[in-house]
């Protein structure tokens, strides 16, 4: 059997998840999804709220994902497998709601955590609701909205319609100094092209691990990381913020030396492991004819070679995106790895 695509809702509370949800359920036309909801308290509001479209609605009211009862996930995933394999149960998608408060990051680590999981699922990617009208003030008091941003492979902006545009190109602005990778889209009332929410292959080492989402109506901002462009496209900054966690984007239009990078990267993960939430990169090694690819999380990385630059200009680029990184260390320290 192949493994089960997973898709990660996360969003502050109120951000509108549930909202979002229904819509993928209801649109899903020809997919089962089987959906695992996680809220607080002994009374599950969510799940009387949500349309029964789905193949099985799990609900785990005892506490939060990210922090009590990850024993519990494991579980549910392992359970749900079983099912699904003795034909008891037949889905094709999972989708995770967290509640408002989760961390995202120990959610994931569930998913590489065991050779069983890593065969029955695949992380599919990480989606963030950001609610347009009270994320400034969110992003300020809470530490978990600037994490789920930080480490999303998307983010939706809710409720666009109760702020005026010069709002919206603020947060956006903002939002991508957090996340110079994720692209981030217009959710109307729970309304999102389908297309943008799956098969994001966020986990993935392949040759998407920095690719730029393709031009879409509903996009705010897009990142700009391609063949031609040496730089992400983010919106002038129209104010300055404090945001602990941050975006950094190395680039060299060239081959790296293998050694020196192997090493580069081996201090950031020893040194600034913790800190990291996601890390990517796609790089030029002189002497190799493939790509190099890479992406983790905190300091688990997985590296591949890709695809040979045949045509293309081998080049180098690798997202960070951490709390409180050392750029002008980490940029000095980069610039050393370069071949010649
Ligand atoms: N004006 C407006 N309201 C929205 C939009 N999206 C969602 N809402 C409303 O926001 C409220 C919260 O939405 P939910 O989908 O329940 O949010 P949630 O993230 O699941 O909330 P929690 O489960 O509490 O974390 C609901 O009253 C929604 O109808 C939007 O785009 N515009």
């Amino acid at each position: 059997m192949n493994p089960i695509p997973v898709t990660l809702l996360t969003g502050f509370l109120g951000a509108g998840k549930t909202t979002l949800l229904n819509h993928i359920l209801r649109g899903a036309h020809g997919q089962k999804i089987a959906v695992i909801e996680n809220e607080f308290g002994p009374v599950n509001i969510d799940s009387a709220l949500l349309i029964h479209e789905a193949s099985e609605v799990i609900e785990m009211t005892n506490g939060c994902l990210c922090c009590t009862i990850r024993g519990d996930l494991d579980g549910h995933l392992r359970d749900l497998h079983a099912r699904r394999a003795a034909g008891e149960l037949a889905f094709d998608r999972l989708v995770i709601e967290t509640t408002g408060l989760a961390d995202p990051t120990p959610i994931t680590q569930t998913f590489f955590a065991s050779d069983a999981l890593i065969q029955a699922y695949r992380l599919d990617g990480v989606i963030a609701v950001v609610d347009a009208l009270h994320a400034p003030a969110q992003l300020a008091e809470h530490a978990v909205v600037r994490r789920q941003i930080g480490f999303a492979d998307r983010v939706l902006v809710s409720k666009g319609d109760l702020v005026d545009e010069q709002a919206l190109a603020a947060l956006s602005a903002r939002l991508a100094r957090i996340n110079l990778a994720a692209g981030q889209y217009r959710l109307a009332h729970g309304e999102v092209d389908l297309g943008l929410l799956f098969d994001l292959r966020g986990f993935h080492l392949d040759d998407s691990v920095l690719a730029a989402p393709a031009a879409h109506p509903a996009q705010l901002y897009q990142p700009a990381l391609g063949a031609s462009r040496s730089a992400f496209r983010a919106p002038a900054p129209a104010q300055s913020f404090a945001d602990d966690i941050a975006a950094l984007h190395l680039h060299h239009p060239g081959a790296l030396d293998m050694l020196r990078i192997s090493a580069f990267m081996n201090q950031l993960m020893e040194q600034h492991g913790d800190a990291l939430l996601r890390h990517k990169g796609m790089l030029a090694i002189a002497g190799e004819p493939r790509r190099l690819i890479f992406q983790g999380v905190h300091k688990i990385a997985g590296f591949d070679y890709g695809r040979e630059w045949g045509d293309e200009a081998p080049r180098s680029d690798i997202v960070l995106i951490g709390r409180s990184l050392p750029e002008a260390a980490l940029r000095a320290g980069f610039a050393e790895c370069v071949a010649g």
